[in-house]
């Protein structure tokens, strides 16, 4: 294990509580600025600037989910412990912020704390069995052997006790695992449970007592501080720590306060311990006994109580006493916050502040990570709440200081052994060699062979007894030599069979690697193969998807042009009908305004002077200002005039060939009216009111014309309805009739 140090910055995230009420307080302007806007009743004080800007690492709108808070700013914590690191995950914010819920969440949306455990119990490869690692009572751990672990696993059993409650059941489990735990190690989890209350400490997890009581904060040998006396279980599954948790939170003090109806009234600290050691050897599935190579690390995640106003939750007694405990540690929070910040700024010189960590024993506790032995994260828990706007205020102001401080971060580095020892993992070797012993066990054979012939005896003849003599001491001269050959070997084999073993575990871990990496070739291949068809086949598509896109870009520049000009000719076809138009008019009005029939000579005139007319007046409006102005077109009063398009327009009906009625009866018309022969749905919804000229002649030639005014009102059914007013008539009779019928 080596330690190394590196500077590194406390770390503000913001989250903000979903919030449906109206003028909410705080709004999220990107991935980074959260911006605090003063609700209506302080813009009356006028004493605050309207809306101030906050930086942070991250905001967190309301749609982010727990999943994205937990991979935002506690993944990468996961991998520090593994890798033997520190860290410290902090709440912090106004009551009903959602610190709790960010931390602990429930059974549909886990928070930060299961997903801790769950991704920590994933990563871990090599979980050593109870009771291997075993604490030591002064804030360390020892190596039991293995006799001692075995007893202690049997007295354990014994005295089991069952801690289930529903918060296993049924709950959202993160399957994912982070790197970082080294094959050669083997580790155990070990998890406390405490609150910091009325500025005392009290284990929540010890059940021996009915009443918890206070406990002490002391310094261990390692100058890190400690809850004296307080109870760690090993847990071996995520499930198991979280009952644990649930069984700490029954003895958690929450409340009913106005502001949150279970608000947490202390701060609770939970602590992960990952105690790890390197196997004994490559051979071994036992940790080392040489305490030296223990690495412990942890990560702490604290709940804090909401910063809350006196005022606002109208406490009164033991809660009035309680909420000042609560805002006493957080103030003394901020000062110590604010010394670092002082003594980072005067790093190198004298005259350094004393960081106030003993002045509250929620300080106490993290004075080691802000000294230096952990990663710090904060997470701000924010309420849009107009009401909270103050609140908020301070909460965002500490956040963005805390930014600033820089921890000098010692870390517990595993180290890596992968250079030192044969990279077979160790769940490979287990299994190698029990296959190896199997097939060990299955062939026991002799070297040599056994009930070998010795010489027969010879008898009488003593030359040849003589002989056979020789030949049997010889014989068991050979037998001796063999039983001693063969000890000499078994010995031997003794002696280098764990390292025959071990070379031959690499020999075949190489092969099983090969293997995989033959398989992961042909795989890659095959997928690569698969893209390149892939590729192929869209850029066929590209290419053939340009070949229409060129096609619908002609389509589309022949189809502008044929537009322009349909629109040009449009234009001059519709000018040359304003002409005629005119022209018509001019006529009708020297038909009109001569009671004798108009001579040729005054009807070329006139044509001539609407010509020249029409030749200077360029505009529409200029000429219809211009012929008022001339008392040209007669009809035209300058009070109605309407240059907007959305102006009252009258649709004036008459018949297609009207009799001129000269200036006798004539309905007074603005130039924005529309004349039609037969009038349109359409026409009748632009117009406000309606002119009807009605024109009858009877059979001795008597001419009555009818100008009928009304309203034009919209119909509940869509369309439109004229609403007569009055009518104007006027008869002309010839005089012969009158002269004979009088
Ligand atoms: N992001 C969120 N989405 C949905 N509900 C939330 C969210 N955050 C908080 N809540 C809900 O708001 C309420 C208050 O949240 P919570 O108890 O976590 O606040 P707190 O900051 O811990 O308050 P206190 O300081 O009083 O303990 C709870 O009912 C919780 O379920």
């Amino acid at each position: 294990m080596g330690k190394k140090r590196v500077d590194n910055a406390l770390e503000v995230v913001c989250r903000i509580v979903p919030y449906n009420g109206s003028d909410p307080c705080l709004t999220v302007e990107d991935e980074t600025t959260l911006v605090a806007i003063a609700p209506e009743t302080t813009k009356k004080q006028g004493v605050r600037p309207e809306s101030r800007t906050f930086k942070f690492s991250h905001v967190f709108d309301e749609t982010d989910d727990q999943r994205k808070i937990f991979d935002r700013s506690a993944m990468d914590l996961m991998e520090n412990i593994l890798q033997g690191k520190n860290s410290l995950l902090f709440t912090y914010g106004v009551t009903g912020g959602g610190k709790t819920y960010t931390m602990t969440g429930n059974t549909k949306a886990v928070g930060i704390l299961p997903r801790c455990l769950d991704v920590l119990f994933n990563s871990i490869k090599n979980n050593a069995e109870k009771f291997i690692f075993q604490t030591n009572g002064r804030n360390g751990y020892v190596i039991a052997n293995q006799m001692e672990a075995t007893l202690a696993r049997k007295a354990a059993e014994r005295g089991k006790i069952d801690y289930s409650t529903e918060i296993s059941n049924g709950r959202q489990v993160d399957g994912r695992q982070v790197s970082g735990f080294s094959d050669d190690y083997t580790g155990a989890v070990f998890v406390s449970y405490v609150e910091v209350y009325n500025n005392y400490v009290y284990d929540l997890l010890d059940d021996s007592i009915g009443t918890p009581i206070a406990r002490d904060t002391r310094v261990d040998i390692a100058n890190s501080v400690y809850v004296d006396g307080v109870s760690e279980f090993e847990v071996e599954t995520a499930d198991e720590a979280l009952e644990l948790l649930a069984r700490g939170d029954q003895r958690r003090r929450i409340s009913d306060t106005l502001l949150n109806k279970s608000s947490s009234r202390s701060h609770s600290v939970f602590t992960i311990r990952l105690v790890q050691a390197p196997f004994e050897s490559d051979l071994a599935d036992y940790p080392t006994t040489d305490q030296r190579q223990l690495v412990v690390s942890q990560l702490s995640l604290v709940d804090l109580a909401g910063s809350e106003r006196a005022k606002r939750t109208r406490n009164t007694g033991a809660k009035l006493a309680e909420a000042g405990q609560i805002n006493n540690s957080l103030l003394t929070l901020r000062q110590c916050f604010e010394k670092l910040r002082y003594n980072q700024r005067r790093r190198g010189k004298e005259n350094l502040q004393v960081v106030p960590y003993r002045n509250s024993k929620l300080t106490t506790l993290f004075k080691n990570f802000f000294e230096g032995t952990g990663k710090v994260r904060m997470i701000l828990c924010m309420n849009p709440r107009p009401d909270d706007y103050q609140e908020n205020l301070s909460v965002l102001e500490f956040g963005e200081e805390s930014r600033a401080i820089c921890t000098r971060v010692g870390e517990n580095v595993i180290a890596n052994l992968a250079s030192t020892r044969p990279p077979v993992p160790k769940r490979f070797f287990l299994r190698w060699n029990q296959e190896a012993d199997r097939n060990d066990n299955s062939s026991q054979m002799s070297i040599f062979p056994s009930g070998e012939q010795m010489p027969p005896e010879a008898g009488d003849n003593e030359e040849m007894s003589a002989h056979f003599s020789r030949l049997r001491n010889w014989a068991e001269q050979r037998q001796n030599l063999q039983a001693s050959l063969l000890q000499n070997m078994k010995e031997s084999a003794v002696l280098f069979e764990p390292k025959l073993r071990a070379a031959l575990c690499l020999l075949d871990y190489r092969n099983y690697e090969l293997e995989e990496l033959k398989i992961q070739k042909l795989e890659d291949e095959s997928a690569l193969a698969r893209v390149q068809a892939q590729l192929k086949q869209a850029n066929r598509e590209l290419l053939s998807l340009r070949g229409r896109l060129k096609i619908y870009e002609e389509e589309d520049a022949r189809a502008i042009t044929a537009e322009e000009q349909q629109r040009l000719k449009n234009k001059s076809e519709h000018e040359k009908l304003k002409e005629t138009q005119r022209a018509l008019r001019k006529i009708n009005e020297v038909c009109e305004s001569t009671t004798r029939s108009p001579s040729v000579a005054q009807l070329k005139s006139t044509f001539n002077q609407m010509a020249t007319s029409t030749k200077q007046i360029a505009s529409p409006v200029r000429r219809a200002r211009d012929e008022t102005e001339k008392g040209g077109a007669g009809f035209y009063d300058p009070r109605y005039q309407r240059r907007s398009k959305s102006a009252p327009r009258m649709l004036v009906h008459q018949p297609l060939n009207r009799i001129p009625t000269g200036n006798i009866l004539r309905a007074k018309v603005p130039p924005n009216a529309m004349t039609t022969t037969a009038p349109q749905t359409n026409a009748l919804k632009k117009s406000t009111d309606y002119v009807l000229t009605h024109q009858m002649v009877d059979k001795v030639g008597n001419i009555s014309t009818s100008i009928v005014k009304g309203h034009v009102i919209p119909t509940a059914g869509g369309g439109s309805a004229v609403c007569f007013e009055n009518v104007e008539k006027l008869t002309h009779e010839k005089l012969t009739n009158r002269a004979n019928g009088n």
